[in-house]
């Protein structure tokens, strides 16, 4: 039986229900791959649990009560002090400081998965010397869920470009948020911020949803997904339009945003009156491998059309190759959820403990 000790970072949305489907698991992974997860750290920003023993699946009764405050050294040390054999810290934080950890992570002996798109967005400089470290230390990082939260496009991408096939063109809908908020502000009588709201209770959008509606969330898409095609590209050179109005942009707070979200209700009826009966609303990506061009806007797609005909939260990924040149390579299915992206982070695990011993 192999051991693999988990480390979770962000039992939120995706986090907690993460580490329901493990315990679910538990008994079917020891049977079917010889696999034992035992977990032993939770923690969010400000407490962790902490049980070199395992923690128990009922970690969340209590959780703030049980957990104690933390430092980062404190994990580190933690780290070091029990010398886990083959430890995986998993980051599924929305927090744009913690992938600054990975390195620190990964030399305190940890394998490192993510949900969080943020450390793969960083500058080049990051991007390259998180993977100098990595293989220093003979470590993996797995981020299957960064594109697509289930569907495996970052591994079909990867193995596609390693195996010499020259990847010219992906284009698609890569923002399960947007997709849903569209489909449903296209067919239903409801305002927009009331769809935004349900777009949130079901997990589709991220913690501060403009991340979504300013395209950040599809613009680092698509910088991962360049990256892997060895593009040397930063978030800067992504041409992306964003869907939030100027008077709630830049300085606001994400509490006098969540406030003042009606406020997009107008704005929005604009795009809406703009596109006839037959057509609908599709926030798409571009990537141009042979140009080097990256972008991501708001176009008016026949209902008809591929990209037209995606239903909820369906993302879709047309993939152009030499191989695949007059009909791409297409991967669809749902795009964002807490269930399809615990699943892929479910997948990532799988795929390290396969990897070691
Ligand atoms: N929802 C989806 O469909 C998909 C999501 N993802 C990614 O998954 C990630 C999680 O999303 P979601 O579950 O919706 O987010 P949530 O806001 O529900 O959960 C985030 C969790 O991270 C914790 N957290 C924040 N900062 C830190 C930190 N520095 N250290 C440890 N924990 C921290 C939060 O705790 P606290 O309460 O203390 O802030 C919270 O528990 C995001 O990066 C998202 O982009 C990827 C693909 C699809
Ligand atoms: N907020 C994201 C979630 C997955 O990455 C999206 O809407 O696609």
């Amino acid at each position: 039986m192999k051991t693999i000790h988990l480390a979770l970072f962000g039992p939120g949305k995706v986090g907690s229900k993460l580490l329901e489907q493990l315990s679910i698991s538990e008994e079917h992974l020891k049977k079917s791959s010889g696999i034992n997860v035992k977990l032993i750290l939770v923690a969010d920003s400000s407490h962790a649990l902490l049980n070199p023993k395992g923690i128990k699946s009922s970690w969340n009764n209590g959780f703030k009560s049980g957990a104690k405050r933390y430092s980062f050294n404190d994990i580190k040390d933690y780290f070091r002090e029990n010398e886990f054999k083959n430890l995986v810290s998993i980051d599924t934080t929305a927090s744009e400081d913690f992938p600054q950890k990975y390195i620190a992570l990964v030399n305190a002996g940890s394998h490192i998965i993510a949900a969080n798109k943020v450390a793969n967005t960083l500058s080049s400089e990051f991007y390259k010397e998180l993977r100098k470290e990595l293989k220093r230390n003979n470590k993996k990082f797995i981020y299957e869920t960064n594109v697509g939260a289930g569907l495996p496009i970052v591994e079909t991408l990867r193995n596609l470009h390693l195996s010499g096939e020259k990847v010219t063109r992906i284009r698609g809908v890569f923002s399960g948020s947007l997709s849903y908020i569209f489909n449903k502000y296209s067919e239903d009588e409801k305002d927009f911020s009331e769809v935004l709201k349900e777009a949130g209770i079901l997990g589709y959008t991220e913690p501060d949803a403009r991340i979504d509606l300013s395209g950040k969330d599809v613009g680092r898409k698509l910088l991962i997904l360049a990256r892997e095609l060895e593009l040397n590209k930063e978030l800067t050179d992504v041409r992306i339009q964003s869907l939030i109005p100027k008077q709630l942009n830049g300085d606001t707070s994400l509490e006098e945003f969540n406030k003042r979200v009606e406020e997009l209700d107008l704005h929005f009826g604009s795009y809406k009156k703009d596109k006839s009966e037959d057509e609908v609303l599709r926030y798409v990506g571009e990537l141009n491998a042979v140009s080097g061009e990256l972008e991501a806007k708001l176009i008016k797609e026949p209902k008809t059309s591929v990209l037209g005909q995606i239903e909820g939260a369906d993302n879709i990924f047309e993939i152009y190759t030499e191989s695949y040149k007059d009909l791409p390579l297409v991967i669809r299915g749902a795009g964002a959820g807490a269930d399809v992206t615990a699943r892929g982070v479910f997948g990532d695990i799988l795929k390290i403990s396969e990897r070691l011993n």
